[in-house]
Order: C-alpha cells, then sequence, then structure tokens
C-alpha cells in the first residue's frame, strides 16, 4: 500500500545528491528524491548497491557476504557487465567494469537533459590511450584481451516518483571498431522467490545457459521458479514485470536499446557453492537484466550506443495479473 504523501511538504523539498564514503573509505554517491526515496551509488563498479522506497525498505538485494572492495565485484545491486557477458568470450566473467573504480564526469558529453525534480549523478569509466599504461598495470591479464579506446558513461538518476533510471552510453574512442556485450545485472528484493512471477517473457525464445545454452521457447505462461534458472531471452519486449504475491508489490521494467533479458536465480545448491552469498540468501533474490547478448553490439570510431533502463515499483492494484496501465504510466514517467 502506498503511504498518503503531503503534496506541499514533498514540493517544499528539493531531490538532492551527496558525495560520502562507505565503511571501507570508498567513494559512494547519495541520491535523494522529494519523497523520501534514495537510492546509492558505489564509483567502486559504478554500481548501484541501493534502492530504497519513502519507508526506508531496500527493493534491490544486496547479499548479507558481499564484500565491497576489489577485486571481486559486489554481490548486489546493479553490477554492470562489460565488455563481455558471463564467459562469453575472452576476458574474464562478465568484463572488468563491475570491478574498475569509475569517476564522476563533472560535464557529460554529449549533454543529457536534466530536470530540476530528478536527483541525478553521472559517472565515467574510460579508457583512452594515456590511461591505457595505467590501466594495463591494473587489469588483470584476461581484460587485456579487450584492449581499446572507450568511454562509457553511466547516468542515474532518482525521478519524482521514485523510480530508478539508469543510462548507459559507450563510445567509441579509439581508431579501431570495437564489439562488446553489456549487461545490468540487476538484483531485485523478493519476499521468498517461490512467491514471484514475472510477465513479459511468455512466448520468447532463449538460450538456456544450464543446458549448454541451446535454444528453447518459453511457454505461454508467466515464469514462477522452483529451481535454478538461467536463461538469456531474446528479443525481450520494453516492458517486464516482476509479481511479488506476498508483499503485493510489481517492479515494473522498462527498457530501451537492450535486446535481451537475462533471468537468474541460482537456487540452493550454487548459492551454497557462492562465498560472496548466504545460504538461504537465493530465496530473497532475482536477477532480471537488460542486456545485450546474443547480438553484440560493433561500434565505428566516434560512433556511440545507447540503452535506457527504468524501474518503478507498483502496489497491489497489480496483482491480478494485468497490467494497469494508468498506474504504470504514472510511475514510470517519461524516459528524459
Ligand atoms: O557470479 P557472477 O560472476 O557474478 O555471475 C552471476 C550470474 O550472472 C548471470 O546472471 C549469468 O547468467 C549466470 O550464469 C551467472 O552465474
Amino acid at each position: 500500500m502506498s503511504v498518503p504523501v503531503n503534496d506541499d511538504a514533498v514540493a517544499e523539498k528539493k531531490p538532492s545528491v551527496e558525495l560520502n564514503k562507505d565503511s571501507n573509505g570508498f567513494d559512494v554517491v547519495i541520491l535523494k528524491d522529494r519523497r523520501g526515496f534514495s537510492a546509492q551509488v558505489h564509483l567502486y563498479g559504478g554500481q548501484v548497491t541501493s534502492w530504497k522506497n519513502e519507508r526506508g525498505e531496500e527493493l534491490l538485494f544486496m547479499s548479507s557476504k558481499a564484500l565491497f572492495k576489489p577485486p571481486k565485484a559486489i554481490r548486489g545491486g546493479i553490477p554492470i557487465c562489460f565488455p563481455q557477458f558471463s564467459n562469453l568470450g575472452l576476458i574474464e566473467q562478465h568484463g572488468f567494469a563491475r570491478n574498475s573504480f569509475w569517476s564522476i564526469d563533472p560535464d557529460p558529453s554529449p549533454p543529457l537533459a536534466t530536470s530540476d525534480d530528478q536527483a541525478v549523478v553521472d559517472l565515467i569509466l574510460k579508457l583512452g590511450d594515456e590511461d591505457k599504461t595505467k590501466l594495463d598495470k591494473t587489469k588483470t591479464d584476461k581484460a587485456k584481451a579487450w584492449n581499446f579506446s572507450f568511454e562509457f558513461r553511466l547516468r542515474v538518476t532518482l525521478g519524482p516518483h521514485g523510480e530508478l533510471g539508469l543510462t548507459a552510453r559507450v563510445r567509441n574512442v579509439d581508431t579501431k571498431p570495437f564489439t562488446f556485450m553489456v549487461a545490468l545485472h540487476t538484483y531485485f528484493s523478493v519476499s521468498d522467490i517461490s512467491e514471484v512471477r514475472v510477465e513479459g517473457l511468455e512466448t520468447l525464445d532463449y538460450l538456456d545457459n544450464l543446458q549448454n545454452r541451446e535454444r528453447f521457447t518459453e511457454q505461454g505462461d508467466a515464469l514462477t521458479f522452483e529451481s535454478e534458472v538461467d536463461r538469456i531471452y531474446l528479443n525481450a519486449p520494453t516492458k517486464i514485470a516482476i509479481i511479488d504475491h506476498e508483499l503485493k508489490r510489481t517492479f515494473v521494467l522498462k527498457k530501451d536499446g537492450f535486446s535481451d533479458a537475462v533471468v537468474w536465480n541460482p537456487w540452493e545448491r550454487k548459492a551454497k557453492a557462492m562465498v560472496d552469498l548466504a545460504d538461504d540468501e537465493y530465496k530473497h533474490m532475482l536477477c532480471v537484466e537488460p542486456a545485450v547478448i546474443e547480438k553484440p553490439i560493433t561500434l565505428k570510431p566516434g560512433e556511440e550506443w545507447k540503452g535506457r533502463h527504468k524501474i518503478s515499483t507498483v502496489y497491489s492494484s497489480y496483482h491480478s495479473g494485468q497490467l494497469d496501465p494508468m498506474k504504470v504510466l504514472e510511475s514510470l514517467g517519461s524516459f528524459g
């Protein structure tokens, strides 16, 4: 149930952005909107590590065993897989963006529109000629196999209705073309994985990571979970809904520029084998990840790719199984 909001009080508060340190002394950015939603972004990984609603409830899953320091990626929130997804290439699993240090981009270029009712932070990860030597020392040998000059800009926004937006832009600043995959590996917090269903992926083809990436076709029903799932849905639609029956809460994802969507839950056996996930925590997480995997993107020198991902929450009106178009549109706002 949403909390009634006093609109006068809300109008007086302004969205805010603060730079802070985490307990390891690493930089984090805190975004707050007028309604009391907040988001936290670690510069390590350029990773959203928290998104809370106006009651302070965490909406993204974060492992109790997550390590917030190199060389491991942070287990939870929204890690960025780039320039490779999984082991589909020569470099380290999911690429190097998730365990690199990003910077705040004071002057995003080309600039993106801003609006007064959003809290915004722009981050950048780049590898230019002058950085190559420096980065080569810190990158693992595997990462060196993808050695191009690029700029990856990530804008994180917290919108007027508490919605979380990520705009990813990759620019080729090399003299040669390059090819990449990308995923925004979003860990959603759920009450109990057995009480959740995902709508929007019915009848799509998918590659099953648990069966040598063989191609299958999803049935007509919404997805439910009773064992490990690790699939790449191809040509996934713009809108996907994660319905949590117990909490009467639905996450609505809207994506643009990402052709695929990965759905992952490690379940019991794999969770036990993961050092940075507690044994039972798989029950409270579900990853649904906008991605470009099957048809990687090739950029010529000077070209840019852009993809957007927006998530919002809708309470109670939704668990009938049907999207309530007015509520969804209202909660999503525009991409901006
Ligand atoms: O353990 P990680 O490297 O973070 O990967 C976690 C998971 O990411 C994706 O969802 C892949 O599809 C899975 O195969 C992988 O297990």
